[in-house]
């Protein structure tokens, strides 16, 4: 299925025209390439076709853009001149709950669906991944059902911006389909968003929202520990079970994680930031701390804490959370 990930070759819109373009690439696709020659490809036709501003890559109805984003999310220290700016998914209205409820005619990979329990399907997974959901052909639904669709899609992905559409029709591009930033700044708002509920609609996937007391710097290092214990190894840290039972002080559980973000208050008033798509996360400098560090409105006091919030299959609140406290040595929030 990999090799099935980007439908097209690139289509770019230049001066009103649509230019398509086919990725020059060792192996012939971007989506089984490593990330720099995917990266390196485009700018290459940059260099030949001249800067564009926008890149659009319209992928197959059977993507898992858990596997494309990481080609994309460039670090900053590589001084790439493209960026990744979101995920975008497009949702049929009609069909969509049904999609959500079917069993999958392909299995999906098996590092992808290593869970068991109920079905991943590739709607889970481009909604999972998703900053930006468009619910189209709401003209076909009633108002019950786009409700139903809706709340079903929030419970999934409670992070990603939904717009109703029909004959997808965004009152602009710019901030709603395009000039996203989902990947290099995380709003306090999009996070209290989020935080609303710990909602099981979907059996399947679901958004956890874990408050965070203000860190010293200090404690930047162990929850980078905890952090990368809970993507790299698919791990929960449980140093609150070591003094029971010395080694292992890990958890294995049965979860996928397949987006976090999160907000970091620090002691000396500095903000970081993070961000993960599947095994790959960094922890940023919030640069403009107006950005998004606002008080919640009508306080006029600054955030007393700060968050990280998951998407994921398997995800036990109460596991997350006692691990995360009890790997910071801090005391329960929330
Ligand atoms: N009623 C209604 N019909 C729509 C809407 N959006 C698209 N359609 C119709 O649905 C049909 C399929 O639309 P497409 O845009 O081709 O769908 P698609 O997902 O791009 O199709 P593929 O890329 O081929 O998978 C067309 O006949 C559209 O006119 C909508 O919001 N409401």
């Amino acid at each position: 299925m990999a090799s099935a990930d980007i439908e097209k070759s690139l289509t770019v819109s230049k001066d009103g025209q649509q230019v398509e373009e086919w990725l020059e690439l060792a192996n012939g696709c971007i989506c089984c390439s490593v990330k720099d020659s995917g990266v390196n490809a485009i700018e290459a036709l940059m260099e030949r076709r001249g800067a564009f501003d926008y890149i659009l890559l319209e992928t197959t109805g059977l993507a898992d853009p858990g596997n494309i984003a990481p080609l994309f999310w460039v670090d900053e220290g590589l001084g790439s001149t493209i960026y990744l700016d979101g995920i975008v998914t497009l949702v049929d209205a009609k069909n969509i709950l049904r999609s959500l409820d079917e069993t999958p005619a392909q299995p999906l990979e098996p590092h992808v669906d290593a869970h068991g329990g109920p079905e991943l399907t590739t709607a889970h997974l481009q909604i999972s991944h998703a900053d930006v959901v468009v619910i189209n052909k709401s003209d076909l639904v009633t108002s019950v059902e786009l409700e139903a669709v809706k709340e079903r899609i929030q419970s999934i992905n409670a992070l990603a911006k939904v717009h109703v559409t029909h004959h997808s029709q965004v009152p602009q591009l710019e901030g709603v389909l395009l000039d996203l930033h989902a990947y290099d700044s995380v709003g306090a708002a999009e996070l209290d968003f989020a935080a609303k509920g710990h909602s099981h609609l979907d059996p399947t996937i679901s958004t956890l929202s874990i408050p965070v007391p203000i860190l010293s710097p200090a404690q930047l290092p162990v929850l980078d520990e905890w952090l990368r214990s809970l993507l790299w190894d698919s791990a929960l840290l449980a140093p609150h079970l070591a003094a029971v039972c010395p080694a292992p002080s890990t958890s294995r559980a049965s979860f996928e994680m397949h987006r976090l973000k999160g907000r970091i208050q620090l002691s000396d008033g500095s903000v970081k930031l993070l961000q993960g798509v599947r095994e790959v996360f960094e922890m940023l400098d919030e640069k403009d701390a107006s950005k998004g560090g606002d008080a919640p409105s009508g306080t006029g006091l600054p955030r007393p804490e700060g968050k990280i919030v998951l998407i994921g299959r398997g995800l036990d609140a109460e596991a997350f959370r006692s691990s995360v406290y009890g790997t910071l040595g801090v005391q329960p929030l929330g």
